[in-house]
């Protein structure tokens, strides 16, 4: 029936206020009032309709984005949209496009990388999308190891000229989003070559196509790398191929803001470190932590809102039967996930503050802690985008059978997801430069340079290895500090073991391969010891609104419970913990998730998702699940006829054949 809300009871039993914590979670109130407006706008237009994308075929589905994309560009310009209401607007269109690396990484790389100049020629141009850029980076033959690709950029002191070649197969530019069929420029990260000589990767903006006719320039090879995982999802951007036959750009267009190449072909370095020409990764990846939060609450409110419709077993007398929610099996995988979505949240939060400031540093030429910003994104977005996708997967099996249908929006979700944990760096590649960050902390240690922010807990290192768990009953896993030491004493003294197995080989590079695993180990329990004191500084905040600083205590404690829980080998192993004590903390979880129970609708409603974003019918916030799942199926092109086409070609001739079989 329209208009009934099916969750009308479970909404009822809320203990805190929702508006408030819709705030907390948006950010501020002005955060959280333009993404309401921009979500409405969006959903309420037509031409952002996205229920029919998983039906299309590569080429409609291409020819719609584009679409959606350039009428998203007018409708900012119409409504004279700030950069941030823009940009909320394209987030919630919910559709990868070449805008993304465009606005994502084309203007932040000029931004980052170029000097005032060169961000005076080409912003204006790019603001105005006048010019459509591409992060041209990764190659057929490399993609982690940045210092490994081939293409070349020899400068021509002749004509003061950079020459851009692919020189082999492998150097071929291969994945860059927007590439393949939009992009007219692209950044182009090549090895520097100065009168035979190499200097490393830089980047250079190459025009790619031209502005008259879209043709690709002359020397250059340009195309879509081909259909990619799951129907719809990524298959809306062109990620592309690139290769470079003697490409001729004027010298000012290697972006010179780390290092400059002067007329006669001499290099001179900035006080800039060269790190920087890396600094746009560190940005997207900042970005990919704030938007994990987004991805897995998604999952989250659909699993939840469908796991209190849906009812299964335990009628008695005739009654209804159980909610699937009030199972301790469903809540022990999905109150987790709810609470991960928040933690994500808020260290995504930090983490922008914290590029903002090193930022700001490095613009007064301090790079002190460019280190520690590498490592918290490197890792953070590891960390974040792992869990993500395990988690969208895990809601999916939540909802059961029809989980699986595109109409829950699950599937694709996934299909756009996943690839988060390769882009940007892969999850594996950053965790080690983590790992290389921590060892690099564990050597200095007692050099007399204290470690600070993330890292300072490694100053009470002699603290940290001696220390046991002070907790005797269940109720003390409620007290941050005794939370806080155990996971601090945990990531130190799996550091410190690494360290300590790493100094007993010679060749140093050759032991950080061997314990390449266990490093991985110690860097992941380091970022989950800066996401759970991060959701603890969090709770320090004046935070108003009836309930809501108790019920995010609640998820807190679910949160760090839970990851005591999951990786108590770690914790047992390191012999912070006991048994007994590991017990008690998983007594502490299970009476959080009862707490977190009558409050589990109003906790997914402070996302504030309007029905067009999630794109889910089992997550919609009526929870008229079953009258939608059943319209839903009539509309699928299969069932325009009774009678499907292929009947008399090879359904027929096949009944017939098994007649005479049956008449033999
Ligand atoms: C609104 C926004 C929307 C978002 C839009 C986007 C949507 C998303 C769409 C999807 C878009 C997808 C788009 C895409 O996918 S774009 C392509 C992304 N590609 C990658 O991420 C490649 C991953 N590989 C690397 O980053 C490097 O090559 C690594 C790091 C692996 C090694 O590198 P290398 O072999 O050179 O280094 P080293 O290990 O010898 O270390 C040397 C020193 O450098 C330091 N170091 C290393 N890296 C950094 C750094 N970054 N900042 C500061 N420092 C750094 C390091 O600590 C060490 O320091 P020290 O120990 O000597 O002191
Ligand atoms: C959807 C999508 C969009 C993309 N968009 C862009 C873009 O816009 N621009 C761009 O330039 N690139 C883009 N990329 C490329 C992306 O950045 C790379 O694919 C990514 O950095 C991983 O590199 P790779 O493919 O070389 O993986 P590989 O490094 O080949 O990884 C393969 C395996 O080897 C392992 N491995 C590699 N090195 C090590 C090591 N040192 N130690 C241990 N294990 C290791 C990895 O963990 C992984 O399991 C995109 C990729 C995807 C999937």
């Amino acid at each position: 029936m329209e208009g009934v809300d099916y969750l009308a009871d479970e909404r009822k039993k809320t203990e805190f206020d929702v508006e408030e914590m819709k705030i907390v979670w948006a950010g501020s109130r002005h955060t959280f009032e333009v993404s309401d407006r921009m979500a409405k706008l969006v959903a309420n237009d037509p031409v952002f309709r996205k229920d029919d994308r998983v039906m299309l075929a590569r080429k409609d589905l291409f020819k719609n984005t584009l679409r959606k994309a350039t009428y998203a560009w007018k409708r900012i310009n119409e409504l004279r949209l700030s950069e941030e209401e823009a940009s909320k607007l394209r987030s919630f269109v919910d559709e990868p496009a070449f805008t993304d690396l465009h606005w994502g990484m084309f203007v932040p790389a000029i931004k980052g990388q170029g000097t005032d100049e060169q961000q005076k020629k080409w912003l204006p141009l790019a603001y105005k999308m006048q010019i459509i850029g591409c992060y041209a980076q990764t190659e057929l033959g490399h993609g982690s190891n940045v210092q490994g690709l081939e293409t070349t950029a020899t400068f021509d002191p002749q004509t003061d000229e950079f020459v851009i070649h692919s020189p082999t197969l492998t150097s071929s530019k291969w994945w860059p989003g927007g590439l393949g069929k939009v992009s007219t420029h692209g950044v182009v990260y090549a090895r520097l070559i100065l009168d035979g000589q190499e200097h490393g990767i830089h980047g250079f903006i190459v025009q790619l196509r031209s502005l008259e006719d879209h043709r690709p320039l002359p020397g250059i090879t340009v195309a879509d790398i081909g259909m990619k995982f799951g129907s719809g999802a990524y298959n809306t951007m062109d990620n592309g191929l690139l290769r470079f036959d003697h490409v001729r750009i004027p010298r000012d267009q290697m972006l010179m803001r780390v290092s400059q190449v002067t007329r006669d072909g001499k290099i001179v370095q900035s006080d800039v470190p060269r790190q920087l020409v890396y600094g746009t990764m560190v940005y997207v990846r900042q970005t990919i932590v704030q938007d994990a939060s987004i991805a897995l609450s998604r999952a989250v409110c659909i699993a939840t809102r469908y796991s209190a419709v849906r009812r299964q077993f335990g009628s008695s007398n005739g009654g209804p039967e159980t909610q699937v929610i009030d199972y301790k099996t469903q809540q022990s995988r999905l109150f987790p996930l709810l609470a991960s979505a928040y933690a994500f949240r808020f260290v995504g939060e930090w983490l922008k503050w914290l590029y903002t400031d090193v930022t700001q540093r490095l613009q007064a030429n301090d790079f002190s802690t460019l280190p520690e910003a590498h490592a918290c994104t490197a890792g953070l977005k590891s960390l974040t985008t792992s869990v993500t996708a395990d988690g969208i997967e895990e809601s999916r099996k939540l909802c059961g059978g029809h989980g699986y249908l595109a109409s829950s929006g699950l599937p694709e979700l996934f299909a756009v997801y996943v690839p988060a944990c390769t882009y940007e760096g892969d999850n594996t590649v950053l965790m080690l430069q983590v790992a290389r960050f921590l060892m690099k902390t564990v050597s200095q240690l007692g050099s007399g340079k204290p470690p600070v922010g993330t890292i300072s807990y490694m100053g009470r290192i002699e603290q940290l290895m001696q220390c046991r768990c002070a907790v005797k009953k269940a109720g003390d896993w409620l007290n941050p500090n005794a939370v806080l030491e155990a996971f601090e004493a945990r990531a130190a003294r799996m550091s410190v073991s690494c360290a300590q197995k790493l100094s007993k080989f010679s060749n140093p590079e050759e032991g950080f391969a061997e314990l390449s695993a266990d490093l991985v180990e110690a860097a992941v329990a380091h970022c989950q010891l800066i996401v759970v004191s991060k959701f603890f500084e969090k709770l320090q905040q004046d935070i108003p609104g009836k309930g809501v600083k108790r019920q995010l205590e609640v998820l807190c404690g679910v949160y760090s419970l839970h990851l005591l829980h999951k990786h108590q080998g770690d914790f047992l192993a390191t012999s912070y913990i006991t048994p007994k004590q590991a017990s008690l903390a998983n007594d502490q979880l299970r009476e959080l998730y009862s707490q977190v129970r009558p409050n589990a609708i109003a906790l997914v409603d402070a996302f504030n998702y309007t029905d067009h974003y999630l794109g889910s019918i089992l997550g919609c916030y009526d929870g008229n699940v079953y009258p939608k799942l059943y319209e839903a199926a009539w509309r699928d092109p299969l069932n325009d006829s009774v009678i499907p086409d292929g009947y008399e070609q090879y359904i027929r001739p096949l009944l017939k054949q098994q007649l005479r079989v049956a008449k033999l």
